[in-house]
């Protein structure tokens, strides 16, 4: 085949892209792609390699790993290269790579026919590698992995990590290098970028940026500030004592010496027990306090491992499961603002549509004006979305590097776009507001959606759309007149059959009777949440004492404090939401007291505090068990607290109920405490 075919050229030109990627990425900290826009190029030149072997060449990026050092740092040999890892997206490659393994092993006798591989489950930490080397037991020398051959020196740096020892136990090996992942929770990144914006410095775009721009620091004086940890994952040398006979054995015997190591490994079996663990790791990922971005797997037999040996870049016994993209790069096409029920003014960000976190997200949300300024995010920019689990995709800042001329600063306009009042933003106040109220038909509209809500007054099928046309038409100017509509004059709006305009009265006529508590919610009154509702309405027991409740008689009730009980004495002070309320009344809609907490009066007025993730039950589920008999959740532990109930990485609360000595359950114990 000629080397001047289609396919040659873009092998060369995909080099090259990768290339200046990776040096972006690696060297300056600045990528100006997405992961998974880099990893689908990395795929595609993999693909033709393998198709046209004979233009492989050494140095290709699929043969290498990360890029040459800055020359800015002194650099280290490593004796043992740092690699990479093989990928895998889906389980369909977890069990092809199950297969290899397994074959392999079989074949080498380390493996009776019909037997399953054992691994270990690792998470798949989204930091930067690194590489510490002890002799004697004191720390020698650090470097960063570079191009897998020769790495950074940054040994001053890692002197100032107190999460990294200075010296290991006397149980330690003569020579030891210890790998693992330099890294940032998520809290310390926020608290960092809050730091750095206060002294107007460099913004991070996201914690795995933040670590490794800190660990690359030509001054350890900066390093010192910054809150990195560190993750032993794995070791290069290792001499003057037996090396454990597994890899989980190993990461034991680390954890042994003082170097921390996570906790939360395991050993599995065969490519169920992969994608067990996998799945595991998803599910628990956005409660960890640090940022993963799959997990990885070994195989657990050292023995086992040397037989499988290497690939150019990486190891053939371990393969990294990733997670789908949690992070997307696009373009800001315009920020517009939305008016929220309170008059909150949102910059909302149109955007490219961009496939992140497993759907097209179109908008994102920019929260309000200083967040814009933080982030120094402009209409045409490329920016950042976040999408993690079934939060509200984010923008989470933009790629300077890409900035062009023609990119526009945001503007929070002066009046509402809805009705024309003026948008104020009082001193002290991050959020603007449309001054309008209930003139505001955004703010009408939204109200009346809160109050269908589920957590309200729960109306099904009273949807924006039906909203928009309600309030545009004038025929809704208020929460009581829902409660006038009727069949026939529904069927005049869009979309509305007479088997959804039953339903919808049908919703509404269930809706007269609720509890209180749903009621009160459903009002919108400022900072009365729908936990303060039900408890205004546990402890007042009627609409008619809520509404006469002076401040000191509202500041009597539990966990209210100056704020809600001025809100609810103002809100019910205003004339015309004492009428809403009137015609609600008038409209047949008639409040049901709270019931009284079932199961025994033992838990009533008890408070819990949750913390950690729970092996079965989400927060919210543990949560409304204990509200459901009485009990109170709280979110912080003092000496009132009756319990501190701690699931999986369970953080400062727990070790504070331990010092209190607060009673400690665990699922099964909370679970057997509500039965
Ligand atoms: N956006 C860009 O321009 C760009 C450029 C280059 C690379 N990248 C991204 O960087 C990644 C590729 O980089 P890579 O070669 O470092 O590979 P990788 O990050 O996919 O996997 C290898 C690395 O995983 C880390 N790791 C974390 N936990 C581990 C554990 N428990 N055991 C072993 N290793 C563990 C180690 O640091 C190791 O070096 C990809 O996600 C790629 O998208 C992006
Ligand atoms: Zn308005």
């Amino acid at each position: 085949m000629m080397s001047d075919s289609p396919e040659y050229e873009r092998i060369l030109a995909l080099r090259s892209t990768i290339e200046a990627h990776n040096r972006r990425y690696y060297v300056d900290d600045a990528p100006t792609i997405s992961d998974a826009q880099y990893d689908a190029l990395l795929r595609e030149l993999e693909a033709l390699e393998d198709k046209y072997p004979q233009w492989l060449s050494p140095d290709s990026p699929t043969q290498r790993v990360g890029a040459t050092p800055a020359a800015s740092f002194a650099s280290v040999s490593h004796s043992i290269p740092m690699l990479s890892l093989a990928n895998a997206f889906d389980a369909e490659e977890i069990h092809a790579f199950d297969k290899r393994v397994s074959d392999t092993l079989l074949a080498a006798g380390l493996l009776t026919p019909g037997g399953q591989v054992e691994y270990t489950g690792e998470y798949k930490f989204d930091g930067t590698a690194i590489s510490l080397r002890y002799e004697q037991g004191r720390l020698v020398q650090a470097a960063t992995r570079g191009d897998g051959q020769v790495g950074e020196d940054v040994t001053h740096n890692v002197r100032t990590m107190r999460s990294i020892p200075l010296s290991l136990g006397a149980e330690c090996p003569q020579v030891l290098e210890v790998r693992g992942e330099v890294l940032m929770y998520r809290a310390d990144f926020e608290a960092l970028n809050q730091a750095q914006q206060g002294r107007r410095e460099k913004i991070f775009v996201n914690p795995r940026n933040a670590a490794a721009g800190s660990l690359r620091q030509l001054d350890p004086r900066i390093t010192a500030q910054r809150p990195l940890r560190f993750m032993a994952y794995g070791w290069g040398e290792w001499q003057g004592k037996a090396v454990p006979p597994t890899q989980m054995g190993v990461l034991d015997a680390l954890m042994q010496m003082g170097l921390p190591v996570n906790t939360d490994r395991r050993v599995v079996r065969g490519a169920q027990g992969l994608l067990d663990f996998y799945l595991a790791a998803q599910a628990k990922r956005n409660a960890l306090p640090f940022d993963i971005d799959g997990v990885v797997f070994k195989v657990n037999a050292l023995q086992a491992q040397q037989v499988l040996g290497f690939v150019a870049r990486a190891p053939r016994f371990a393969i990294a499961h990733k997670f789908p993209a949690q992070e997307e790069m696009t373009r800001l096409l315009d920020i517009e603002v939305q008016v929220g029920r309170t008059g909150a003014i949102t910059p909302v960000a149109r955007l490219k549509p961009v496939f992140v976190g497993g759907v097209t997200v179109t908008n994102a949300t920019l929260h309000n004006e200083d967040e814009i300024k933080r982030k120094d995010v402009r209409i045409g920019d490329t920016v950042i979305v976040r999408r993690a689990g079934d939060v509200i995709p984010e923008v989470v800042g933009a790629v300077t590097e890409l900035r062009g001329p023609d990119t526009q600063a945001f503007v929070m306009p002066t009046r509402c776009p809805i009705c024309d009042s003026a948008i104020v933003r009082l001193e002290g106040e991050a959020i603007s507001r449309c001054t309008g109220g209930l003139y505001c038909s955004a703010q009408r509209k939204q109200s009346l959606l809160h109050a269908a809500g589920r957590k309200a007054l729960d109306i099904e099928g009273l949807g924006e759309k039906l909203v928009e046309q309600l309030v545009d038409s004038g025929r809704i100017t208020s929460l009581a007149d829902l409660f006038t509509l009727r069949v026939e004059e529904l069927l005049n709006y869009e979309r509305m059959g007479r088997k959804s305009a039953e339903n919808l009265i049908a919703a509404l006529d269930e809706a007269r009777r609720p509890k209180l508590g749903r009621l009160l919610f459903a009002l919108g009154i400022r900072h009365v949440g729908e936990t303060t509702a039900r408890d205004l309405a546990r402890c007042l027991g009627s609409m008619q004492a809520v509404m006469q409740a002076d401040e000191a008689s509202l500041l009597t009730i539990p966990d209210v404090g100056p704020v809600v009980a001025d809100s609810v004495a103002r809100f019910f002070a205003e004339p015309h939401n004492r009428e809403i309320v009137a015609k609600l009344l008038a409209a047949g809609v008639e409040p049901q007291a709270e019931a009284a907490p079932q199961g025994g009066q033992a838990l009533a007025g008890k408070t819990f505090v949750l913390t950690g993730t729970l092996p079965t039950l989400t927060r919210d589920e543990a949560t409304r068990r204990i509200l459901a008999v009485g009990g109170k959740v709280s979110g912080s532990v003092s000496g009132k607290t009756a319990y501190v109930v701690a699931g999986e990485e369970a953080g400062s609360k727990l070790v504070k109920a331990q010092q209190l000595g607060v009673p400690i359950l665990d699922e099964e114990g909370l679970l057997a405490l509500l039965a």
